[in-house]
């Protein structure tokens, strides 16, 4: 599948959490002698968002962020960084701006302490999402947790019957996070009733599994299922081992991890669904997508960071070109 970059008005309209990261300054140290954390903008969307107008596509988000100094600062950067903010709101509630501290005990064992008590993000509400702004895009990027809680549930599934009624692809990134959701289950319905709608769907083997409420699945299995409804194309990760693309008409892909110094672990998933986005916008194939994904995530893995090492088009191209898989 290829997207049509500059067909409309927006390429990509993100929808769900734009958040804060506190990463450690101080690696290798269990987060309770972590005494330094610097502060960036957050929140998977978020950084895809950043990391796809980084690369050069037109964007736009969808999404609440609390009424204060944390959320005028995102959306001070993410303006900053050419997405388009005019659809984020303030929560007039009072409600926070969720937070996640980065542990990096070592470049292999990384955790994110997650505060999102009642957080702003999950309180965007279906009247907030707007059909004339989700027209005006070629592709709607849905993040799983947005899932999670109402309204921003209903906004979410509000959001995707706008697209659909527009001829807007639907990009599914599962994104999934265990806190917030109340149940397994619960998790499996809403992955499944949008993943089911969506043109492609992106995600962990881990991901997958709770989209199908089981574990230890099958990346054949999985595409058999999913290939009955709309996706065309499903892209299975499975860490430093590599990632698979599939297509509708039975083709298969596969990508090596690039070889990287990694500091930390966080920001591949947001890298790698950036890069994979901007490369079907620039008509290269699927194989070519999974190596510009697959390079990007090695690039972020090596840095501090997430949205603020999402990589230029001539560092993944460097790597691509270093590193012939
Ligand atoms: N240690 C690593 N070194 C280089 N690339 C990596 C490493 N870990 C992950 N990646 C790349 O990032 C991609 C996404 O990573 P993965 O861990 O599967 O997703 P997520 O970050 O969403 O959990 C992988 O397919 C791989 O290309
Ligand atoms: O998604 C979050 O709320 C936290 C992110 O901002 C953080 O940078 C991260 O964990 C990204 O990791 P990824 O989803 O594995 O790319």
């Amino acid at each position: 599948m290829r997207l049509k970059k500059g067909n409309k008005k927006m390429d990509i309209i993100a929808i769900g959490r734009a958040c804060i990261d506190l990463n450690a300054v101080e690696y290798n140290r269990p987060m309770e002698e972590t005494m330094t954390f610097q502060k960036y903008v957050g929140g998977s969307p978020a950084n895809i968002a950043i990391g796809t107008s980084n690369l050069g596509l037109n964007v736009g988000f969808i999404g609440k962020v609390s009424d204060d100094q944390h959320g005028r600062f995102i959306a001070t950067y993410m303006a900053g960084k050419g997405v388009d903010t005019s659809k984020m709101v303030a929560d007039q509630e009072g409600r926070k701006s969720g937070l996640a501290f980065t542990e990096i005990k070592s470049p292999s064992e990384c955790s994110i302490l997650m505060y999102r008590d009642n957080v702003a993000d999950l309180y965007l509400t279906p009247q907030e999402v707007d059909e004339k702004y989700i027209r005006e895009a070629e592709v709607l990027l849905v993040s799983g947790t947005a899932l999670a809680q109402s309204p921003s549930r209903e906004a979410v599934l509000t959001a995707v019957a706008y697209a659909k009624a527009n001829d807007v692809k639907v990009i599914f990134e599962i994104d999934y996070r265990p806190y917030t959701w109340k149940s397994e289950e619960e998790v499996s319905t809403y992955y499944t009733l949008v993943a089911q709608k969506a043109d492609i769907v992106i995600g962990t083997r881990d991901e997958f599994d709770m989209l199908e409420g089981k574990e230890g699945g099958d990346n054949q299995d999985t595409v058999k299922e999913l290939f009955k409804y709309e996706p065309e194309i499903i892209v299975i990760k499975h860490g430093v081992e590599g990632s698979f693309a599939y297509s509708k008409e039975g083709k298969e892909y596969k990508a090596n991890a690039y070889k990287t110094e990694v500091l930390k672990t966080f920001g591949a998933g947001d890298a790698y669904a950036s890069a994979f986005l901007y490369a079907l916008f620039n008509e290269k194939d699927v194989e070519t997508a999974l190596k510009y994904a697959s390079a990007a995530a090695a690039i972020v893995v090596s840095k501090h960071s997430s949205s603020e090492a999402m990589p230029t088009v001539s560092e993944i191209e460097e790597l691509i070109n270093n590193q012939s898989q």
